[in-house]
């Protein structure tokens, strides 16, 4: 038997399937092995298994095992709203939902620091961040969506304190988690233009933006604020988002329309960016978000408009993103 035989008969017979080549030079084994679509912890492991059965092999004094991947073109979506409580981390949770029952592998940070609520939303209120090493382990929702967030890294409130570069390596932290294959990342931003957004910007390089409004002018001129900045830097706006457009009433079924009509998307024309849909101001949005039951997980109504501007956005990453 050579030394390379050797070594391939001593590697056990449920990992052979994925080496590719073994060679044998002056007590050097390398092992080349394919480890696609393994998550990081699950090819350390195989790492660290293919070397351990070499190492005993007559002969061998040093193996080294260089794993291939086809590594995922993970891509990453900010979403982000120029003011607070317009509905964006309802609108990234209802997204990333939606886009996971068309089929996708998505993950959602939270990079919201001032309002952590991605943890209520997907219903993993009070979990904990696992880590191997130093990397963390995201939690699986009950919706098909992995997720991370800020405030599972900090005390509820502390996170106000934080300075650049305290948020800048938690956020790296969130954003290179152990997401295995997820294809796409959804980032809910802070809201505004802090540090937060800059590192975004900087260091992550989102291949675009969803920004969020509601209808009335003082939202909307922040929110254009907010598509400035990624404009400069860039990024490439997927489109708007008009939210608590019209209200109908729960009781007599009258249509109001509290912060106007419409403003999005006329500002969306004005600027030249591309309007992704509206969602209405629904009483059952806000109860089953706050119980971890994101609309668009289940049937009614009023997910629809999450599942149509899901859609778009998926359309977007196919033919422009
Ligand atoms: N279309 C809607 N109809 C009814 N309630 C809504 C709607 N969109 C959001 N809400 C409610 O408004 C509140 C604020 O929403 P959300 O937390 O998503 O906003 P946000 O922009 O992320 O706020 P923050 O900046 O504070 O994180 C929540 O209670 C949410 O359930």
């Amino acid at each position: 038997m050579t030394s390379d035989t050797a070594i391939r008969a001593a590697i056990p017979a449920e990992l052979s399937a994925t080496v590719r080549s073994v060679t044998l030079r002056e007590g050097v084994a390398t092992i080349v092995a394919d480890a696609s679509g393994l998550g990081r912890s699950a090819a350390a492991q195989l790492q660290r298994e293919l070397s351990e059965a070499a190492s005993l092999v007559e002969g061998v004094s040093e193996v080294r095992v260089a794993l291939m991947a086809d590594k995922a073109p993970r891509r990453i979506i900010a979403v982000g709203s120029g003011k607070g409580g317009v509905g964006k981390s309802t609108l990234t949770a209802n997204l990333a939902v939606a886009l996971a029952k068309m089929g996708m592998k998505v993950g959602v940070v939270d990079a919201d620091i001032y309002g952590p609520s991605q943890a209520t939303l997907l219903n993993g209120k009070g979990s904990k961040l696992r880590a191997e090493g130093q990397t963390l382990i995201p939690h699986d929702s009950d919706f098909g969506v992995k997720f991370v967030s800020m405030g599972q890294l900090v005390e509820p409130g502390k996170a106000i304190a934080w300075r650049g570069p305290m948020v800048g390596s938690a956020l790296g932290q969130l954003m290179e988690a152990d997401w295995g294959e997820t294809e796409l990342l959804l980032v809910d931003m802070p809201p505004g233009t802090g540090d937060v957004q800059l590192t975004m910007m900087q260091k992550f390089k989102p291949a675009g933006a969803v920004v969020i409004s509601t209808p009335q002018d003082l939202a909307l001129i922040d929110a254009t604020r907010a598509i400035d900045l990624f404009q400069q830097a860039k990024i490439p706006i997927v489109g708007i988002v008009e939210n608590m457009a019209g209200y109908l009433c729960p009781h007599c079924g009258e249509a109001s329309e509290p912060f106007g009509h419409g403003g999005a998307e006329s500002a969306a024309k004005d600027i030249d960016v591309p309007f992704l849909g509206r969602v209405p101001l629904a009483m059952e949005i806000r109860t089953a978000s706050d119980g971890g039951q994101p609309p668009a997980a289940g049937t009614s109504e009023v997910g629809a408009p999450f599942t149509q501007i899901a859609a778009r956005l998926k359309d977007w990453l196919e033919h422009a993103g």
